[in-house]
């Protein structure tokens, strides 16, 4: 997959394009990739186009976490046969655009776009003016082909990336995975620890951290999958800042892998969120601590066995 971004020099043709943030990669945005990909078998060249920070904070200043960092979403997006994400800078004079010369100075001339393929509510150009009744109309002035896709409602509610944020900041991950195509996931190398688990904790973990703008679920232990070269394991995953342990904090996920004896440092793993277990604790001392632990692993043992037939 072709990755364009901090310029706005590219130039594309015969395209399908869809527009969007596309973060979280949920249920209602694969509808769109699914026309993106159709498009793709008849011969054109599937691109998303998107922005190098949500609009939201450039306008307002806010900072907002990620459910996928660019190189996640990267990942993602070249998996489902994307071939061209465009990550087109934020600029002053690009919010500034309006939605006909978006349209025509950017999606027709630059991106090469022959089809279009949005969701019924989207907006672009200056103050997202822009509309699927201006799209329909410029499609037959300019003669290109748009798709517009109903927003897809689950739970009796319309799936959207800001409904899983909040899903997942409230610790709703299980609630959260059935919006989106793929359960929530941190991907990042495996770094050094404290080397506590193995010797001490008689657990050895791999430990990510994850940039700061992810957005994480409340400090804890989930179930976990794990992603790693092309095979898949379970185990059990701590979000949060070990309290137990002494010394500098940050924020880290750490995985135990059920039945995994290969080194991984400095690898890149898939470390998907599956089920909430327990809140993070402080110990007493380290053999409660390790107690503990032992327990959530077979917790996690008896979870994938029962909900993904795991066998060691
Ligand atoms: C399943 C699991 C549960 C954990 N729960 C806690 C916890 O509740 N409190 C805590 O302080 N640390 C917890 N940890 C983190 C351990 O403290 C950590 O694995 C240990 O210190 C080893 O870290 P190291 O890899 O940096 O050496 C947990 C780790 C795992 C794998
Ligand atoms: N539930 C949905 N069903 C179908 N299409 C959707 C759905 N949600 C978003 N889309 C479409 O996917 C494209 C990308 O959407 P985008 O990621 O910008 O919005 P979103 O998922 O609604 O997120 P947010 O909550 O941040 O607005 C847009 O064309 C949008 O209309």
């Amino acid at each position: 997959m072709e990755y364009i971004h901090n310029t706005e020099q590219f130039q594309f043709h015969n395209t399908v394009v869809a527009l969007g943030k596309f973060d979280g990669m949920h249920k209602g945005h694969q509808l769109i990739f699914d026309e993106l990909i159709q498009y793709k078998q008849l011969g054109y060249q599937a691109a998303v186009f998107s922005f190098d920070r949500p609009p939201l904070n450039m306008l307002k200043h806010k900072h907002m976490r990620v459910i996928y960092t660019t190189n996640e979403k990267i990942k993602l997006l070249a998996r489902r046969g994307i071939d061209i994400y465009i990550e087109h800078p934020f600029t002053d004079e690009f919010s500034h655009l309006s939605p006909e010369d978006f349209v025509i100075k950017v999606l027709l001339e630059k991106t090469g776009m022959k089809v279009l393929v949005v969701g019924d509510d989207c907006g672009f150009g200056y103050k997202r003016k822009g509309n699927v009744e201006l799209l329909e109309r410029m499609s037959k002035e300019y003669d290109f082909k748009l798709i517009v896709i109903p927003k897809l409602e689950l739970e009796g509610e319309i799936v959207s990336s800001t409904r899983i944020r909040h899903l997942l900041s409230e610790g709703k991950v299980e609630e959260a995975n059935r919006l989106m195509e793929d359960p929530f996931m941190i991907c990042g190398s495996v770094v050094h620890g404290n080397h506590m688990g193995a010797e001490v904790l008689q657990m050895p973990t791999a430990n990510q951290i994850p940039l700061e703008d992810k957005l994480l679920p409340p400090n804890g232990v989930y179930v976990s999958r794990i992603h790693y070269k092309d095979e898949t394991y379970y185990g059990i995953s701590n979000v949060g800042v070990k309290p137990t342990i002494e010394g500098k904090k940050h924020m880290g996920v750490e995985t135990y892998i059920l039945d995994f004896h290969k080194n991984i440092y400095h690898k890149e793993i898939e470390v998907e969120l599956l089920c909430f277990k327990r809140p993070e604790m402080k110990f007493d001392s380290l053999e409660s601590l390790s107690q503990q632990m032992h327990e959530d692993a077979e917790f996690a043992r008896r979870y994938a066995k029962e909900h993904y037939g795991y066998e060691a």
